[in-house]
């Protein structure tokens, strides 16, 4: 998770919009308006240094503009250092689009957002995010090329995703336990969706202790039947005796209350924003001992994924990629442990450190 200060009322009162993309450097902002088919829609890129600016499309019923506002430019900010950190040659950017997902889509609002983002002639490329469907996605590439993800081509993260998570929490362990091995180790899956399902999976094929909590009862069923995980409370999750937390449905579990709580001494697992505050809760988890796996480095899968549609690589390469992972993250935690800094902000500085290097050898996207 990028934090970033929100844009206030007080702020659009005294300062344009400009003012608030130059706090966190972001490099355009284009506000997108069609009546005919009633497209409001905002797409940011951040930086373009490493490559174009690749993030997904949100639509989302935001209360005012300030809230999608906020939302895009710490959205696109957190794509610059996901992809950074991945080693991807790409830049971070993405896109909302404001309205009810539910009622107000249509063929022709997608065709009309795909013009728009093709007016940015490469510069962004699009992809699902939350409130898309992959339907609205070939509409939107029928007005551009510059979309990942569609159906047909790189397919579900989800698998990819889970062996991320997975190689990035074997790496937590042979920091703190010595060696890798996750056998007999007390894992707890929060959220056994797409990526939980498949990460249980792995930890159970290596003898893993594997508890799980879910809202959907018959999720729940098929995952503790199909892999021999133990279910537990949706709250009962944060209280049990476990070597690992691994959140995979909700941002913001590490919290104060939970962190009050929890026995285990790893968190890795694949849900976005897990720390409630990067800052706070980053530095509390040092405090006590615990591995955290940075959120965006671990679950980088995804991306890597389509970044693999979008450069013709293959699918071995991807999951190839997806291994490295595991060094990726050992290199964060290691540096964390050593210069005792929380390893949210050792993950934002190796991000940084590659954009400034390669900034020195490359104009902008
Ligand atoms: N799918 C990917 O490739 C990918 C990539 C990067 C990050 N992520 C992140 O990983 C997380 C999981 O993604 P997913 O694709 O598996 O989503 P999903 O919707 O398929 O699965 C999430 C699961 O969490 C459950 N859940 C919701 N609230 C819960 C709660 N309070 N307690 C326990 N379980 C709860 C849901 O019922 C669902 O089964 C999300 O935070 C997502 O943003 C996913």
């Amino acid at each position: 998770m990028i934090e970033t200060r929100k844009v206030t009322a007080e702020d659009l009162v005294d300062n344009p919009v400009i003012a608030a993309m130059s706090e966190y450097d972001h490099e355009q902002l284009l506000f997108c308006n069609d009546n005919a088919t009633g497209l409001k829609a905002i797409i940011a890129v951040h930086n373009t240094t490493l490559g174009p600016a690749l993030g997904g499309t949100r639509m989302w019923m935001y209360n005012n503009e300030l809230e999608a506002i906020n939302d895009v430019l710490r959205l696109s900010r957190g794509m610059t250092y996901k992809n950074s950190i991945s080693g991807l040659n790409l830049g971070g950017g993405k896109a909302v689009i404001i309205g009810n997902s539910k009622t107000m889509k249509s063929e022709a609002l997608f065709r009309r957002f795909g013009k728009f983002v093709n007016g940015l002639a490469g510069r962004y490329i699009t992809a699902e995010d939350v409130g898309i469907s992959p339907i609205d996605m070939t509409w939107v590439n029928m007005e551009t090329d510059h979309v990942v993800g569609l159906p047909g081509k790189s397919g579900d993260p989800s698998p990819i995703t889970a062996l991320g998570t997975y190689v990035g929490m074997k790496a937590c362990a042979k920091k703190q336990f010595g060696n890798d091995s996750l056998a007999g180790k007390k894992i707890a899956v929060q959220g056994v969706g797409h990526v939980g399902e498949y990460l249980v999976k792995h930890l159970r094929e290596e003898n893993a202790e594997v508890y799980i909590s879910d809202i959907d009862e018959g999720t729940l069923k098929h995952v503790s039947e199909t892999y021999g995980a133990k279910v537990v409370g949706l709250d009962e999750i944060y209280d049990i005796d476990m070597d690992i937390y691994a959140p995979c449905a909700l941002g913001a579990t590490v919290n104060d209350d939970t962190l009050s709580r929890l026995k285990c001494s790893i968190i890795a697992g694949s849900a976005n924003n897990q720390l409630a505050n990067e800052v706070k809760h980053g530095q509390a988890v040092l405090d006590k001992g615990i591995i955290y796996a940075p959120d965006y480095a671990i679950n980088a899968g995804g991306v890597i994924n389509v970044y693999a549609e979008l450069t013709s690589n293959t699918s071995e390469w991807a999951l190839q990629k997806a291994e490295g992972i595991y060094d990726t993250i050992y290199e964060i935690i290691k540096r964390s442990t050593d210069e005792n800094i929380p390893a949210y902000a050792i993950a934002n500085k190796v991000a940084e450190e590659r954009i400034a290097a390669v900034g020195k050898v490359k104009l902008p996207y």
